[in-house]
């Protein structure tokens, strides 16, 4: 018998492939609101072959992401609205950027160690290139982003307070998932995502879904070439900060100071380590993700706060949300 946490790193790799089969062939959507099932009678309502469909629910009951019950299988009520495709926070998508992209990276990090990662990138385009690189990877990337953001943004919105602020700035706002919630909370508020041009058919498509009109503008640039950032008394920055190096993010906050008029705030939003960067998990691992899709890091709420006084930025003051998105606000005098 292994020590537990080694028996999760050791299996761990399959428990990431069961999840994704399960999601991927419908077999945790449809234990959805069922009490009972067996294997036999899945398989043929799924088309799936019927041993392999039983070895996998077998793991996936060891992973406690299924019960086995006299009466057959079951899904615990805590995964529904995880698992669920028509919920927000479905983490199909996620799950599905880990097995088919960033697993397919994970050898970097061996070279990284031998070599450090400044010698192994200095020939790889910078990371929106490649992530950009064609019209699925951009569809598919801005997909993932919008469920990783979309169900806790109402919450941060709110956190945020936006009854004062008027026109709302989302710096690299993508598919407009904070803009839009921010938006539905706020009905007197104007908000522009920034971002990069390919982002902006999505965005389209979203002010169109949504029926948002005029409240909700696109301004195509680039925030490491422009001097200055759209004009605005808001400015978020969502999953923005941990993609750059401390240097750059000093950039990007100031370039936010000098754009933002008096009274104006900034919103700083990203998962947060605890002070002694000892956790949370996710926050670890995907730290390590960090370094290999992008030239940054996870950071502690007192990091955040640094690189926002030494821009200027003031007051500072962090808010935790119910998921693994935070909030730190400040504020320009
Ligand atoms: C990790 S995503 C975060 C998306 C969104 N803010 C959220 O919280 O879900 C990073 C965003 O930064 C944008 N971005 C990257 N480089 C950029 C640049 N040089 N100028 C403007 N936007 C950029 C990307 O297009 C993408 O939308």
């Amino acid at each position: 018998m292994l020590p537990e946490a080694l028996e999760r790193a050791v299996f761990g790799m399959y428990a990431t492939h069961a999840l994704h089969l399960a999601d991927t062939h419908g077999v945790l959507r449809f234990l959805l609101g069922r009490d009972g099932t067996s294997a036999a009678e899945m398989a043929a309502a799924l088309d799936l072959d019927e041993e392999t469909l039983t070895r996998l629910l077998i793991a996936l009951d060891a992973l406690a992401l299924v019960e086995s019950t006299p009466s057959g299988y079951r899904l615990p009520d805590s995964m529904a609205p995880f698992v669920d495709p028509a919920s927000p926070r479905h983490i199909g998508g996620f799950v599905h950027h880990l097995v088919h992209g960033a697993a397919a990276r994970m050898p970097v990090l061996d070279d990284y160690l031998r070599r450090g990662k400044a010698a192994v990138d200095a020939a790889l385009p910078p990371p929106f290139d490649t992530i950009y690189a064609t019209e699925q990877s951009t569809a598919a990337f801005l997909h993932a982003m919008w469920q990783l953001s979309f169900s806790v943004s109402g919450e941060l919105a709110a956190l945020a307070g936006l009854e004062e602020t008027t026109h709302l700035i989302d710096v690299g706002g993508a598919g407009g998932a904070f803009a839009v919630a921010a938006l539905e909370r706020a009905p007197h508020l104007r908000a522009t995502v920034y971002d990069l041009p390919q982002v902006e058919p999505h965005l389209a498509a979203t002010v169109a879904e949504r029926g948002l009109g005029e409240r909700l503008g696109f301004v195509a640039g680039d925030f490491l070439r422009d001097d200055q950032l759209p004009a605005g008394d808001c400015f978020a920055f969502g999953y923005i900060l941990s993609d750059w190096t401390d240097e750059t993010c000093l950039a990007l906050l100031s370039k936010a100071y000098r754009a933002c008029p008096p009274g104006g705030r900034v919103l700083v939003m990203e998962r947060l380590f605890d002070e002694d960067r000892r956790g949370p998990l996710a926050t670890a691992v995907m730290n390590l993700s960090m370094h290999v899709e992008t030239q940054g890091r996870h950071r502690t709420a007192a990091e955040y706060t640094g690189l926002l006084a030494r821009a200027g930025w003031t007051d500072s003051r962090v808010a935790r949300s119910s998921q693994d998105k935070h909030l730190v606000v400040a504020h320009k005098l």
